[in-house]
């Protein structure tokens, strides 16, 4: 029996906003409290404090806004905040609210302090969002009963409620939506100690045989997020099932990983799609997003939300007012010569794979 461990296999690669059938899993590797979410100290430690003083006085959390690139923990961080105030969350999404009566259906039906954790909340409808002002800030809504001149407004009131709302972008969120959260956190890519952390947390769930150096290579190669790291951690755990004797060393994950087309560093087949684009295309750049977009044939949301963050952070593309640009750590990486500069640095050892 032959086995392709390439990603044709697979038929969503591991880089992906979406969510996947294989992360059905997901809910087991959540951590449940503070204490077991793994790095984000800085937003952690803001949490706890803003947590302790509510539950001292009884009181409903401040609205919190989670902000960051996605698959970074928003969800299980509002999940955790919800356990740790000891409250119920309603989860829900700014698309999946289509009316003012949704959210007016939803409010209502929360308890005193609870959470209403709306995702992607940049997404919410105008008229929607109106209703969401006056229910943030005086705990009430207004409610037109009947129609023409004989419509009435109606205020009713709502037990006090914490909304956590996660964006992964707070730019695109109208100022009067902003200014009503009074906690805001920005969450950051992990590093890869963090992520080594993770792994070898999430592979004790899922009772995989993981040496440290092999935690440590998943890690580096997931791009600062738990939840290609935990995809990554799946994959290969299939990898060293068949092709070696259960356990992941540092050789399975390398071995599976290229396999995969995910290079030293994490990049995928876009990546290094996007970079080329831009050198072969645009001589370095700048060149707008959504020509770049086109270019390669992939939506600019997505270049924007899941490739620039990782990219920009290892300092191989530059934002400038006049569009992306790659930098000479880009063309080393890739071995393309710089235009009109030094040859490129000799391969760094590593495998690098082209696209
Ligand atoms: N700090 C962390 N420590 C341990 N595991 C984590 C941490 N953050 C996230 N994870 C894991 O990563 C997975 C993805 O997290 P989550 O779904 O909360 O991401 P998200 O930021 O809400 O994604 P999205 O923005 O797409 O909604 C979860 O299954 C969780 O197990």
């Amino acid at each position: 029996m032959s086995i392709d461990f390439g990603n044709d296999i697979y038929e969503e690669p591991l880089v992906t906003t979406s969510f996947l059938q294989e992360d059905a899993s997901e809910g087991s590797l959540r951590p449940k409290s503070l204490k077991e979410y793994i790095g984000q100290e800085k937003a952690k430690e803001n949490l706890s404090v803003f947590i302790e003083a509510a539950r001292r006085r009884t009181e409903s959390l401040d609205h919190v806004l989670l902000h960051g690139p996605p698959g970074l923990g928003k969800t299980t961080l509002a999940g955790i905040i919800a356990a740790e105030m000891g409250v119920n969350i309603r989860i829900t999404s700014g698309p999946a609210i289509e009316k003012p009566g949704d959210l007016a259906a939803l409010l209502t039906n929360l308890n005193e302090n609870d959470i209403l954790f709306v995702d992607e909340i940049h997404r919410l409808n105008r008229s929607v969002e109106e209703i969401l002002y006056p229910a943030m800030e005086d705990f009430a809504i207004d409610i037109i009963v009947g129609k023409g001149p004989s419509a009435n407004s109606i205020r009713l009131d709502l037990p006090k409620f914490t909304l956590i709302g996660a964006t992964t972008r707070a730019g695109q969120l109208s100022a009067p939506l902003r200014d009503r959260f009074g906690v805001t956190l920005r969450l950051e890519l992990y590093t890869p100690e963090e992520l080594t952390q993770i792994v070898t947390r999430s592979a004790g769930i899922l009772n995989v045989p993981i040496q440290p150096e092999g935690a440590l290579e998943i890690a580096r190669r997931s791009r600062g997020t738990p939840r290609i790291a935990n995809r990554m951690l799946r994959r290969v755990r299939d990898f060293a099932e068949v092709r070696a004797n259960g356990t992941i060393t540092r050789e399975v994950a390398d071995l599976a990983l290229s396999a995969l087309e995910i290079d030293y560093l994490g990049l995928d087949p876009i990546d290094r799609r996007m970079l080329r684009a831009i050198m072969e295309n645009y001589g370095g750049g700048p060149v707008g997003l959504e020509t770049l977009a086109a270019t390669i044939g992939e939506e600019s949301i997505t270049l924007e939300d899941v490739y620039e963050p990782y990219l920009m952070q290892l300092g191989f593309l530059t934002r400038t007012p006049r569009g992306r640009c790659v930098t000479q750590k880009a063309y080393q990486h890739l071995h393309v010569p710089i235009p009109g500069g030094a040859a490129p640095a000799s391969p760094m050892d590593q495998l690098t794979l082209g696209s």
